[in-house]
This record gives structure tokens, C-alpha cells and sequence, in this order.
């Protein structure tokens, strides 16, 4: 089932082409859209949403074809968008009814489905106070509020996270990820921040210079590696535990390496071990256990969604920090 099939999809400017060829099919739940600054996102939402015209190529929505059925589109399709836009002086919830009658809710639905969608998205408590005043996270609430009152079947979010602290950051991201499995919305969510989209997102479509550089699920991009991520606890005996196992795996004939060099915290305490088969679990254990250390935890690794670009190194896609994020190591 598809939600979004876009064919051959180009929009140029008279000095930039903003999206080149474009060809991909979105399906239900959230589908992360990233890509740096510039490379074509948000021409993309507005053209989705039959805002602006595409040079060439086609694309449906629902079903519904963006070049003549854009009001169609937006009347099943919520949007928030990137840039602030609110009116400092009026309150969250006169903002949201307003749109909500815009969006042709009759008045007593309108304020209902507003009182609702504020208290979902955690602002009902502040919903009487001018926009003015909110902190930036408060106001992408709002922005999201709107974009969900009249009950969409998709919703397109143009950069949800942007100017949020970590903190703010992470509950937008828990938010979007609940539009889906609480109310069964599509979510389009754009971000330049690679690594969030592997936590919240089903899938993941990666443009750069508006072009398709991957398309696929989330676990395609964080597939299993051949190696085991074990951590060890130091004991009186050794009081560097990790050092001693690396010893004593690398005696046992196992491929050992540390893990520092991918920057995570704490890595530098966790040991790769090379995976032969099921039996390297068992070693591993019995080593540890000879050795009188803790087993803080043993798991089978996982590329995270940045390393993939890294490794694969995409010639178009620039500098690897470009796809970094705060918590993508
Ligand atoms: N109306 C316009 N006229 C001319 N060029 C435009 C117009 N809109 C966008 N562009 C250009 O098209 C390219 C893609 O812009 P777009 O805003 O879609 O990127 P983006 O991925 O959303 O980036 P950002 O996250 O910075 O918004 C950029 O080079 C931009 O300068």
C-alpha cells in the first residue's frame, strides 16, 4: 500500500533545481524525509501538498494527484510548517479553533477537536496565554496542534525539532511517533538530522541536491553486523576488565577490537568481538566468567543510520558531520 507515490519529480528554479527526477513511494507510518539544508525538502512538501507546481514528473497523494486535486489533498492532510508563523498575539487555543473552522469544523467541534489536540500534544494547561510569550518548543506544539485538529489521514512535518533542546527535542519526537500509533496518521516528518529519524521513523527516503540517494525501511539501514558489543566490569583482581578479556578472547583465537573509535560514550569499554557462530556467545561467557568479571551486557551490534553514510561514503553526499546529529554516535 502506498501513501505517497512520486514519479520522476523535478522542480527548477531559474538558478537551482531543487529536485531532480525524483522517484519514490511512501508507505504507512512515520517516513522520516532528510537531507541538508537545501536539498529539496520543503519544495517537496509543496509540491505534495499542489502548493506549487512541479517542472515535470507526477506524484499522488492519497491517491490524489497533485497537479489538479491539491485542495483535495489538503483537506486529508495536516501541515506544519518549518519556519515560525504564529501571530504573537493571540492565544493557542483561538489560534487552532480558528484553523479548525478553516478547515470546516462546525464551531462546537472546532473547539472541542482544539481542546483535544492541545491537550495531546501537552500544552492544555498554557492554552489561554498569548503565542507570544510560548518558548520555541511550545510554539512547534502549537504548530503541530493545528496541523492535527481537523483529523487528517497524513500529516506533513516540515523540521519539527528544529531550535529544540535535546530534552525538547526527544518528547517532539516520542509526540510524533504516538500521531501514528494512537491515531493511526500517516507522518511525512523532515529533518537535516539524520540519527533522530532512526528512533521515530519506519522509513527513511534520504535526498541530496534533490535527488533520491536511498529509500528503505529503518532496520534496512541499522541492519545487524557480524560483531558482539560486550562490556565487562573491572574486579580487584583486574582492575581493567575490559583489557584482561580482549586478552584472554584474543588467546581463545576470537577477533577482538575496541570499540573507541566510534565515539559513542562509554565506548571505550566496549570490546567487538568478531562472530563465528553461537558458540563465540558461549566463549565470551566462559571467559568472562573465568575471569570473575561482571557481564555488563552482550549484544549483537548495530550500524546506526549515520555510520551507513560514513562507511558507504555516497559521493554526492558531502561531508560525513553533514548527517551527523548531537546523539547520532
Ligand atoms: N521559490 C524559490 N525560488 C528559488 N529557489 C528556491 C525557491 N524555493 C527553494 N529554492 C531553492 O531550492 C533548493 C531547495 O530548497 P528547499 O527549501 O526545498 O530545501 P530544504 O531541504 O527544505 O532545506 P531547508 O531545510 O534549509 O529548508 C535550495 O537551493 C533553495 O534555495
Amino acid at each position: 500500500m502506498t501513501v505517497i507515490a512520486i514519479d520522476g519529480l523535478s522542480k527548477r528554479f531559474p538558478k537551482v533545481t531543487a529536485l531532480d527526477r525524483l522517484t519514490v513511494d511512501i508507505t504507512p507510518g512515520v517516513t522520516g524525509l532528510v537531507g541538508a539544508n537545501g536539498a529539496g525538502k520543503s519544495t517537496l512538501i509543496k509540491i505534495l501538498l499542489g502548493l506549487s507546481p512541479a517542472t515535470e514528473g507526477s506524484a499522488r497523494v492519497l491517491g490524489l494527484d497533485v497537479a489538479t486535486q491539491g485542495a483535495a489533498i489538503r483537506e486529508r492532510v495536516g501541515y506544519m510548517p518549518e519556519h515560525d508563523c504564529l501571530p504573537p498575539d493571540v492565544s493557542a487555543t483561538e489560534l487552532v479553533v480558528h484553523l479548525a473552522r478553516m478547515s470546516g469544523l462546525p464551531p462546537a467541534a472546532a473547539r472541542e477537536r482544539t481542546a483535544d489536540t492541545l491537550r495531546h500534544v501537552g500544552l492544555y494547561e498554557e492554552r489561554y496565554r498569548p503565542v507570544g510569550g510560548y518558548s520555541t518548543g511550545m510554539k512547534q506544539r502549537v504548530k503541530l496542534a493545528q496541523a492535527l485538529v481537523h483529523d487528517p489521514q497524513l500529516v506533513f512535518l516540515d523540521e519539527p525539532t528544529n531550535g529544540l533542546d535535546p530534552v525538547g527535542r526527544d518528547e517532539m519526537l516520542a509526540l510524533i511517533r504516538r500521531i501514528h500509533t494512537d491515531f493511526g496518521i500517516s507522518v511525512l516528518v523532515t529533518s537535516h538530522l539524520l540519527g533522530e529519524l532512526e528512533r521515530t521513523c519506519d522509513q527513511v527516503v534520504v535526498i541530496d541536491g534533490g535527488k533520491l540517494l536511498r529509500s528503505s525501511a529503518t532496520s534496512d539501514f541499522t541492519q545487524a553486523t557480524g560483531s558482539l558489543a560486550v562490556e565487562v566490569t573491572d574486579s580487584d583482581t583486574h582492575p581493567d576488565g575490559t583489557a584482561a578479556l580482549h586478552s584472554a578472547l584474543t588467546a581463545a583465537g576470537l577477533m577482538v577490537q575496541p570499540s573507541g573509535e566510534h565515539g559513542a560514550p562509554g565506548s571505550g569499554r566496549v570490546l567487538l568481538v568478531g562472530l563465528a557462530g553461537e558458540e563465540t556467545y558461549d566463549m565470551v561467557r566462559d571467559a568472562v566468567a573465568t575471569l570473575g568479571l561482571g557481564l555488563v551486557r552482550m549484544e549483537q551490534r548495530r550500524h546506526r543510520i549515520a555510520e551507513v553514510f560514513q562507511t558507504t561514503a555516497v559521493p554526492t553526499a558531502g561531508p560525513a558531520q553533514k548527517w551527523d546529529s548531537p546523539d547520532a554516535a
